[in-house]
């Protein structure tokens, strides 16, 4: 018997929809204008690293795609999955499944790291087990019921990405996960976005180091006072002297 074996497409075909967009975004604090006309695209499960000197608006763009309330987004579309959220407010795009990681990590003082992982479960859709993310991060585990602000500055940004995966995150926002951390620690923390990735999380990462963020990143936007100034691969950033040196300061 003639059996036909059908080979899945590698990548999606040409005219499909990519798995998260943002197109011209325009966001303002009062009157400054801090994200200018800013566009990308991610396909499913990739990494992007968001990158760009002090001030470029790196954070503010973040923001903007998280649908937090400041900088306020004046024009432009966020579109996950199908689903467009630039009219609508941080708790909706959460439930849609975007996370935002901030950079101070907002572990809830008084609490332990397991009643950390429930309340992020509390409202929205459960994502990983609570067994699955301890397996991802094993010092979570040991440490479940020791009160989170007391941990070290690396598992304390473990708990934060924790609870954006116990809730159903598809598209996960890093702000400087790297921040403070000592290079094994940072390695373990690389160690697991790439079994996030695996996963088919998709992710973008703000980083001050940018080569560290390129390295574990498929694709890179460096942003240069609110504008899209490189949109390309992490490969190409990383063998371009002159964009390290004209953008990053490297
Ligand atoms: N809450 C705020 N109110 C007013 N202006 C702000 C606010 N937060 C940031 N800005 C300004 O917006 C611009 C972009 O800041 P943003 O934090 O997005 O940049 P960044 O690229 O993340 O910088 P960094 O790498 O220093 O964190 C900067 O000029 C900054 O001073």
């Amino acid at each position: 018997m003639n059996v036909q074996t059908l080979e899945r497409p590698r990548t999606a075909p040409a005219n499909a929809a990519p798995f998260f967009s943002c197109r011209g975004l325009d966001a303002y604090y009062g009157d400054s204008y801090v994200v200018q006309n800013v566009s990308f695209a991610l396909e499913k499960g990739q990494i992007l690293a968001l990158l760009g000197r002090n001030g470029a608006g790196k954070t503010s763009t973040l923001r903007a795609i998280a649908r937090a309330s400041t900088p306020e987004l004046r024009s432009g579309e966020v579109v996950l999955d199908g689903v467009a959220l630039h009219g609508k407010p941080n708790y909706v795009a959460a439930r849609a499944g975007i996370q935002l990681v901030q950079e101070d990590r907002r572990i809830i003082p008084g609490l332990t790291v397991e009643e950390n992982l429930q309340l992020s479960i509390i409202s929205g859709e459960r994502g990983w087990s609570f067994e699955r993310i301890y397996q991802l991060f094993p010092r979570l585990a040991e440490r479940r019921k020791q009160e989170g602000v007391t941990m070290s500055g690396g598992e304390q940004q473990m708990l934060a990405i924790a609870r954006a995966l116990a809730r159903d995150v598809k598209l996960l926002l890093l702000d400087e996960p790297y921040e403070g951390l000592a290079p094994v620690v940072r390695h373990d923390i690389a160690k697991a976005l790439m079994e996030v990735r695996e996963a088919g999380i998709t992710t973008i990462i703000v980083e001050q180091n940018a080569v560290a963020a390129l390295n574990l990143s498929d694709r890179a936007v460096i942003l240069d006072t609110g504008e899209v100034a490189f949109d390309g691969t992490a490969k190409e950033v990383l063998e371009s002297e002159d964009l390290m040196y004209k953008y990053l300061a490297i």
